[in-house]
């Protein structure tokens, strides 16, 4: 089976119709049942009020661990700290996205292919409840390909804190051809993150990658 032009194949564990919090046998979605994804979601399997913590991502960097080469650097505006950023400048008949900022687009030059391992390092703040066993698996998919899943653990965070931790995602050795494949096919790599605290699906973002910065149409 041809898969040249297609993009990201993905699967769910809902069927369209119910709660996307559940899995399909009606219980919580749970890190084994993520664990076992083997394609791209379709939905986000639980809602943004899910996030019953809090938790607030303020800051984010990516290094090339070998030569400490900062990759990539955001961090949000400090007049939005505290605040709820996806209602800022929606004029009134604008109906906000209730899936703004669950989304990132990354544009990468194919050098970052090349990459060993990479420290993502990640600032976030939580709410008034202690989050117990803070995890994040992570997955990442070239179409309908795992890649790789990374499972990373945040601990435990007391209410009111800001938290830095640094994570090491250490690079699947990935045949050249998938790799050329991959620097020719933009946006059609793309990955999973569900973050759960003490076993319970809290939030999930999805994000998708180019790697052909810098090279001429
Ligand atoms: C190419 C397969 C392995 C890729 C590892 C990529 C490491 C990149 C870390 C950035 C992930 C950010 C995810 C997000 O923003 O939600």
């Amino acid at each position: 089976m041809s898969v040249v032009g297609k993009k990201c194949e993905s699967i769910s564990l809902v069927e369209p119709s119910r709660e996307a919090s559940y899995n399909a046998n009606g219980s919580t979605i749970t890190p084994e049942d993520v664990l076992r994804l083997e394609r791209v979601t379709d939905t986000y399997l639980c809602s943004p009020e899910a996030n019953v913590y809090d938790i607030d991502f303020t800051r984010f960097k990516i290094r090339d661990l070998e030569t400490g080469t900062v990759l990539f650097e955001i961090a949000k505006p400090p007049s939005e700290f505290g605040a709820d950023a996806d209602t800022d400048d929606a004029g009134a008949d604008e109906p906000l996205d209730p899936n703004a900022g669950r989304f990132v687009r990354y544009q990468f030059t194919p050098h970052f292919l090349k990459l060993k391992t990479v420290g993502a390092t990640v600032e976030f703040t939580v709410g008034a409840r202690p989050v117990n066993h803070f995890r994040m698996i992570e997955k990442h998919f070239f179409r309908d390909t795992l890649l790789k899943t990374f499972d990373f653990e945040f601990g435990f965070c007391i209410p009111f804190s800001r938290n830095t931790c640094e994570h090491i995602y250490e690079f699947p050795t990935l045949p050249s051809d998938l790799v050329a494949e991959m620097i020719a096919a933009p946006f059609e790599t793309c990955s999973d993150s569900f973050y759960f605290v003490d076993g319970r699906l809290v939030m999930h973002n999805k994000a998708d990658y180019a790697y052909n910065g810098g090279l001429a149409d």
